[in-house]
C-alpha cells in the first residue's frame, strides 16, 4: 500500500519534533507533523523556558539581600517591570518557536499548523478535513493543566495563564504542593505579588526525599509564601475585587488570581481514539510498550500523553529513540529507571537521582550519608539558609543508590552526579574523587561517615 507520509506526528512539542526531526533529517523518512498551537510544546512555550526565566526574575530581592551582607548597603531590587518583562519573554519565545519550526522544515519535515485526530490506524485528519495516510502515526500530543473538580474552579487559573498574564495579580493563591505550585510560589513571591500556597499535604513535593521536602518546605516559608499545609480549597466564587476562596477547615478568603498547580491529564480527548483499537490507562494516557508501540503495532507514542516519567528530556529521548528504531533500523529502548530532575525553588533548588531515602528502605539495607551545612557564600552575608547533599548506599554493594541536593545551583549539581550515579557508582569511587575546594557540592566526595544506618531496610 501506498502511503503519504511514512511517518506522521501529532504533537509539535518535545517528543514529536525531536522524533519528526530524527526520522526525517537523519533517517530519510518522509514526515508529516500537525501542531494546533505553537511549535515548541509545553516545555518551550508554556513550561520549562518561560519558568526558568521567570525564576531568574524573582530573585533580585534575594540577591540585593545577599549583598547588602557583603557590604552593598544600598543593594535594592526597587521595581519590578512586568509589562518590559513580558514583551522580553514574548519575543524570546517567538525566537524559540522559529527555531523549532526552521529546525524541523531543515530536517524535511512538512509542518501543518492544525489540530490533528486519528481517523483509522493509518490515516490523520485535520481540522479542515484534510487526511493524510501514513505507514506509522506517532502520537505526541502532551498534557494539560488538571483542576480538582470543585464549585467555581473556572473561575481560577493554570499555568499556561501565568505566562500571558497582562499585570501581576497582587495577591494570589496557588493551590497544590507539587513541582508547579513550588516553583510557581517561589516566582510570585520573588517578583513581590503576596502569595498563599494552599497545600492538602504535610511537606511539598510528594515522592521527593523526605528530607529534603522537608528543607523545601521550610525554605517557601522562609522566603515569604505564606504556606498552608493541610488545607484544600472547597469553592471558588466570583466577587468585586476577584475570587473568593472557600477552604475545607470553613475558612474564606479573596484573592485577586487562583491558580490550580494540581496536576496534568494526558491530552487524550477528543483525539479519534475511538476509530483505532488504541488502549488507554485508566487517567487517559496511552499505553505503550518499551519500544514506546501502543497496542496498534502501526501507532507509537512518546513523552508525557504516555504519562511514564513527564519531563522534557524523557520525551525527547522516547522521541528520539522511537525514531532510531522504526527508521533507522537501530533499536533503542529508553530505560526509565535513574531519570535525575531538579525543582527550581530559591535561593536552594531541590536536585534528585535515583532513590530516596525511604524507597532505599524499603528496597533493604541503607547507608544514609547526610550533610546538613550553612553554605559560605550565605553564612557571611548573615543568612540563616542550610543546604543538604546527601547519598544513599547500599552496604553490601557500594553502590550509589540515591543523590539528593539541596542547595543554590542544585539542578547543575544534579546533572553531573547523574552521571556516576548512572554509570553505578561506588562510595569507594566518589571517595577517589579528589575535591574541588572550597565549593559545596565537595560534600558529596568528603561525607566519610554515615550519618545514620538502617540495616534491615524497612523490615
Ligand atoms: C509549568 C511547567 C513547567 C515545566 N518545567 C519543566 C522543567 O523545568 N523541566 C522538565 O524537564 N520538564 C518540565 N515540564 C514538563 C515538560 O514541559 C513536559 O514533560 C514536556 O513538554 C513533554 O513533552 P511532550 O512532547 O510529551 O508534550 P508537549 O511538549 O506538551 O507537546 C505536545 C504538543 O502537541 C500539541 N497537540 C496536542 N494535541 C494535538 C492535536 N490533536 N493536533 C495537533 N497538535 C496537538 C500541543 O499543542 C503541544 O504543542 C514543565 C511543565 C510545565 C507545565
Ligand atoms: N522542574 C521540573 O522538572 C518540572 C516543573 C514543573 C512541572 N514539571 C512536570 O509537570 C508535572 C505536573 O506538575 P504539577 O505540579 O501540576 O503536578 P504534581 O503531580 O507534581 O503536583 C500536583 C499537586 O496537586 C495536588 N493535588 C492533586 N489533586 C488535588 C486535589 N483534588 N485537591 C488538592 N490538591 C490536589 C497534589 O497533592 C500535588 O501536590 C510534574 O509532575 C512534572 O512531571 C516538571
Amino acid at each position: 500500500m501506498n502511503f503519504d507520509y511514512d511517518l506522521f506526528v501529532i504533537g509539535g512539542g518535545s517528543g514529536g519534533v525531536r522524533a519528526a526531526r530524527i526520522a526525517a533529517g537523519e533517517h530519510g523518512a518522509k514526515v508529516g507533523l500537525a501542531e494546533e498551537s505553537r511549535m515548541g510544546g509545553t516545555c518551550v512555550i508554556r513550561g520549562c523556558v518561560p519558568k526558568k526565566l521567570m525564576i531568574f526574575a524573582s530573585t533580585a530581592t534575594m540577591m540585593a539581600d545577599e549583598m547588602r551582607g557583603y557590604g552593598w548597603c544600598d543593594a535594592d531590587a526597587h521595581h519590578f517591570d512586568w509589562t518590559m518583562f513580558r514583551a522580553k519573554l514574548d519575543s524570546e519565545l517567538k525566537r524559540l518557536e522559529m527555531a523549532y519550526t526552521t529546525n524541523a522544515e531543515r530536517a524535511g519535515v512538512e509542518i501543518h499548523h492544525q489540530r490533528a485526530k486519528l481517523a483509522d490506524h493509518h490515516t490523520v485528519e485535520l481540522a479542515d478535513g484534510t487526511r493524510f495516510t501514513a505507514k506509522h502515526i506517532l502520537i505526541a500530543v502532551g498534557g494539560r493543566p488538571a483542576r480538582i473538580g470543585i464549585p467555581g474552579e473556572e473561575l481560577g487559573l493554570v499555568s499556561d495563564d501565568l505566562f500571558l498574564l497582562d499585570k501581576l495579580p497582587h495577591r494570589a493563591l496557588l493551590i497544590g504542593g507539587g513541582f508547579i505550585a513550588c516553583e510557581f510560589a517561589t516566582i510570585l513571591n520573588g517578583l513581590g505579588v503576596q502569595t498563599v500556597q494552599a497545600y492538602r499535604g504535610d511537606a511539598v513535593l510528594r515522592g521527593f526525599d523526605l528530607e529534603a521536602r522537608e528543607m523545601a518546605t521550610q525554605q517557601l516559608s522562609d522566603i515569604g509564601v505564606d504556606l498552608r499545609l493541610g488545607l484544600s480549597p472547597t469553592r471558588l466564587d466570583k466577587t468585586d475585587g476577584g475570587v473568593a476562596v472557600s477552604f475545607d477547615d470553613g475558612s474564606n478568603e479573596e484573592f485577586d488570581a487562583v491558580f490550580f498547580a494540581t496536576g496534568r491529564d494526558p491530552y487524550t480527548g477528543d483525539l479519534g481514539l475511538e476509530n483505532t483499537e488504541v488502549r488507554l490507562k485508566k487517567n487517559g494516557a496511552i499505553e505503550v510498550d518499551e519500544w514506546s508501540q501502543t497496542s496498534v503495532p502501526s501507532i507509537f507514542a512518546v513523552g508525557d500523553v504516555t504519562d511514564r516519567v513527564n519531563l522534557t528530556p524523557v520525551a525527547i529521548r522516547e522521541g528520539h529513540a522511537f525514531a532510531d528504531t522504526v527508521f533507522g533500523n537501530n533499536a533503542r529502548k529508553v530505560s526509565h529507571d535513574i531519570v535525575a530532575s531538579a525543582v527550581y525553588l530559591r535561593p536552594a533548588e531541590l536536585g534528585t537521582v535515583g532513590l530516596t531515602e525511604e524507597q532505599a528502605r524499603e528496597r533493604g539495607p541503607v547507608d544514609v550519608y547526610s550533610a546538613v551545612f550553612r553554605p559560605m557564600r550565605s553564612m557571611f552575608a548573615g543568612a540563616n539558609t542550610r543546604s543538604l547533599m546527601k547519598l544513599l548506599v547500599d552496604p553490601e554493594t557500594d553502590k550509589v543508590l540515591g543523590c539528593h541536593i539541596f542547595g543554590p545551583e542544585a539542578g547543575e549539581m544534579i546533572q553531573l552526579a547523574a552521571i556516576p550515579i548512572t554509570m553505578g557508582a561506588t562510595k569507594a569511587d566518589f571517595d577517589a574523587t579528589m575535591a574541588v575546594h572550597p565549593t559545596a557540592a565537595e560534600e558529596l566526595v568528603t561525607m566519610r561517615h554515615p550519618s545514620r544506618r538502617h540495616p534491615q531496610g524497612d523490615e
